[in-house]
């Protein structure tokens, strides 16, 4: 498995062996034999999956591979059939979206469906709620400067790239372990794309989560990942560390 193959080196200093790539140090999340279905219909046939501390990994597959099952049955809106969801050791398979929440996933879905009636403040304040916080903290305004100066506003009145930008403060503001991103990019500008990479890395340096960002823009994926997988008919059927990264071979899994 390429997450758990720790990278080395020897510090001859000390003479003792350091581990040297922080996020393979241990692993966040666990999943094993995860199914999923709607009805009678199966779209996910047995996932394993491994998220290590730190570790930023992009899902990428074409329409209608299981992406955003995979993430909403992690996330808890779409119940698991069988198998098992570990955060940080704990069972989250059996709990309720919000349960998860609390202990420490995050979710900005596909079309980030924030709140449009209400204002942009109050849409970050749905998620400091859940840690029983009401104070916006200054690093999320830090991060996304245009939600301060446009916190009275509807959030419906926003721009998708801005939309986007609320989405992922409200979700940071319930400061999750993991943060799962379904297709961040769809309906963004290209000049903006390259930004929100940027930012997300920052947040993961600073605030030391993890992140999983499903994706179809594979310059936004190698801009981002630490390991890519891809999803083919609701099975991984691809696994890569970024610097090992085959581009050809990636772009044809997302060719139709
Ligand atoms: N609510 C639903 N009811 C029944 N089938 C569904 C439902 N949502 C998705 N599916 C089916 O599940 C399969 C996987 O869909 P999913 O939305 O997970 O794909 P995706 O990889 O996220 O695609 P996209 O990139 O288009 O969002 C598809 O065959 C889709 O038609």
């Amino acid at each position: 498995m390429i997450q758990k193959s720790w990278r080395c080196t020897l510090d001859t200093d000390l003479g003792t062996v350091k581990k040297t790539a922080s996020f393979a140090q241990d692993t966040l999340l666990d999943v094993k034999n995860l199914h999923a279905a709607y009805g009678a219909s199966e779209v996910l046939h047995g996932i394993d999956l491994q998220i290590g501390r730190g570790e930023i990994v992009v899902l990428m597959g074409r329409n209608g591979m299981g992406k955003s099952t995979l993430m909403k049955s992690l996330i808890g809106t779409l119940p698991v059939r069988s198998g098992e969801i570990r955060l940080d050791g704990k069972e989250l398979a059996r709990l309720s979206a919000c349960e998860r929440v609390k202990a420490g996933l995050a979710y900005v879905p596909q079309g980030r469906m924030i709140f449009p009636a209400m204002t942009v403040k109050e849409n970050i304040e749905t998620g400091l709620f859940v840690r029983g916080k009401t104070r916006v903290p200054a690093q999320l305004y830090e991060l996304f400067p245009v939600l301060n100066e446009m916190g009275d506003r509807r959030g419906g009145n926003l721009s998708g790239g801005q939309q986007q930008q609320l989405a992922i403060a409200r979700a940071l503001a319930t400061e999750p372990k993991l943060l799962l991103l379904d297709e961040p990019t769809e309906g963004i500008q290209p000049s903006i794309i390259h930004e929100m990479a940027r930012k997300l890395r920052r947040i993961r340096d600073e605030n030391q989560l993890s992140i999983m960002v499903s994706e179809q823009v594979l310059s936004f994926a190698l801009d981002i990942a630490d390991r890519i997988l891809v999803i083919e008919g609701g099975n991984i059927v691809h696994e890569t560390l970024r610097e090992d990264a085959d581009i050809e071979r990636l772009t044809q899994f997302l060719s139709v």
